[in-house]
């Protein structure tokens, strides 16, 4: 049985009433993204809430979430909810996972390991960025014996990323996550317009400028250290990890052949790209767009995951993200199929609201919300939650009541 995730709400009306406290970070997922602009600077705000071209990804993954309604169910036995749920032949406590989400430090200095830490705390797995501003061995340090697991981001030359995956799997990070959607960065405006990303600047390479492979290459190549001159090692890590070129369906036979944990291919919008990552061998799949930061005009997220579960979910573990902001997003994402999903930006915007204590209000927000409303939708474990529980409806009104 589940914790009572539920008890955060009595939690906060309790202090509101005995003390005269209010919660510091919006418990509206409406409001976050603009109680974080007023904590950030405009370069990091850009960065986080920007999408790629007009947005309209983005949109895409909102809107598809409003075009499916919940059918409750009522006077179901009520033992408590369960959210537990097994990936991957093991037991997490909850179907929410933090989404690799790279250069945490431009958002607070608690950055990855602060993130790390709470995500432990309230019993939500890890992801971390190979993008990060943070070494992988501090973040499992920072993680104890909270589960982890690692994103790729991966380099051109096989040495580097070989050694990549000896540090994650030494390091206790148990799932292996293939970023696919990002080998180049898409045309980003908001990012643009002020000249701005991080990598080049020397933030958000700390996994590259720590790998000793990495290291030596580059000090033996350039003749220099890497801190002697940033910019330059900043430029050469960059050409590693975002070399402009996708990697091949037949070269994830090395990643297969270095780590012996779960593989999990993250960016699969397309059925057929689906079949090939079952084909592969790959034992997992993330239904994601990146959150609308890579491709514009693409579909939302949500929309294909019904027809990838149907094409490959019997045989492989089918997780989801883009767009989830509340815990009826979790549900209906379960409801179509998806065994766990992935949250990025909201928990980031917690993290620059408050630091890690603001990540973790937002996370136990959005755990709190998902546990009442698996009560009041009537599917009060992950396994009822199915297809006869939701139904695709297009009101008008949707497209304007858009978040
Ligand atoms: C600021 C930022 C940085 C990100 N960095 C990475 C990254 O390093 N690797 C990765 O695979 N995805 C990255 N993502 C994408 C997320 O993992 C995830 O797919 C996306 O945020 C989900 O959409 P959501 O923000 O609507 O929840 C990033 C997203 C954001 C907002
Ligand atoms: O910004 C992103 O979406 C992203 O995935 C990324 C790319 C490079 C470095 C850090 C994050």
């Amino acid at each position: 049985m589940s914790e009572d995730y539920g008890a955060y709400q009595t939690e906060i009306y309790g202090k509101g009433y005995l003390k005269g406290d209010l919660p510091n970070v919006t418990t509206d997922p409406r409001l976050l993204e603009e109680q974080a602009r007023k904590t950030l600077g405009v370069h990091a705000f850009n960065y986080v809430a920007g999408g790629a071209g007009e947005k309209a990804t983005m949109d895409s993954n909102r809107l598809a979430f409003r075009q499916w309604k919940l059918i409750p169910r009522m006077m179901q036995p009520m033992n408590n909810q369960d959210l537990s749920v097994n990936l991957f032949g093991q037991h997490y406590d909850t179907p929410v996972i933090m989404a690799p989400v790279g250069v945490q430090s431009l958002f607070h200095v608690d950055k990855e390991t602060g993130l790390a830490e709470v995500c432990a705390e309230v019993g939500i797995p890890y992801t971390l960025s190979t993008a990060s501003s943070s070494s992988i061995e501090d973040v499992a340090t920072a993680s104890g014996n909270g589960k982890r697991w690692y994103q790729l981001y991966w380099p051109e030359d096989d040495a580097i990323t070989i050694s990549l995956l000896k540090r994650a799997k030494e390091n206790g990070f148990s799932v292996l996550v293939v970023t696919l959607d990002t080998w180049s960065l898409a045309w980003r405006p908001a990012d643009l317009d002020n000249a701005y990303v991080p990598f080049i600047r020397g933030i958000g390479n700390d996994i590259g400028f720590t790998d000793p492979v990495f290291r030596s290459m580059y000090e033996s190549d350039s003749d220099s250290k890497i801190e002697d001159n940033i910019t330059a090692a900043s430029r050469a890590w960059i050409q590693q990890v975002f070399s402009g070129q996708p990697h091949t369906w037949e070269q994830l036979d090395l990643l297969r052949k270095n780590w012996d944990g779960p593989i999990v291919l993250k960016g699969i919008q397309h059925v057929d790209d689906a079949k090939l990552a079952l084909k592969a061998g790959c034992d997992g799949i993330i239904v994601s767009n990146h959150g609308g930061r890579q491709l514009d005009g693409a579909i939302g997220s949500l929309e294909v995951l019904p027809e990838i579960v149907d094409a490959v979910g019997d045989r492989m573990t089918v997780l989801f993200d883009s767009g989830i902001r509340t815990g009826v997003d979790v549900i209906k994402a379960l409801c179509l199929g998806a065994k766990a999903v992935l949250v990025g930006r909201p928990v980031i915007y917690g993290l620059a609201i408050n630091g890690k204590l603001g990540a973790k209000a937002v996370m136990k927000g959005l755990l709190a919300d998902l546990w009442l409303s698996m009560g009041l939708s009537g599917t009060p474990t992950v396994a009822e939650c199915d297809r006869s529980k939701i139904r695709r409806v297009q009101y008008p009104g949707d497209l304007k009541a858009m978040m």
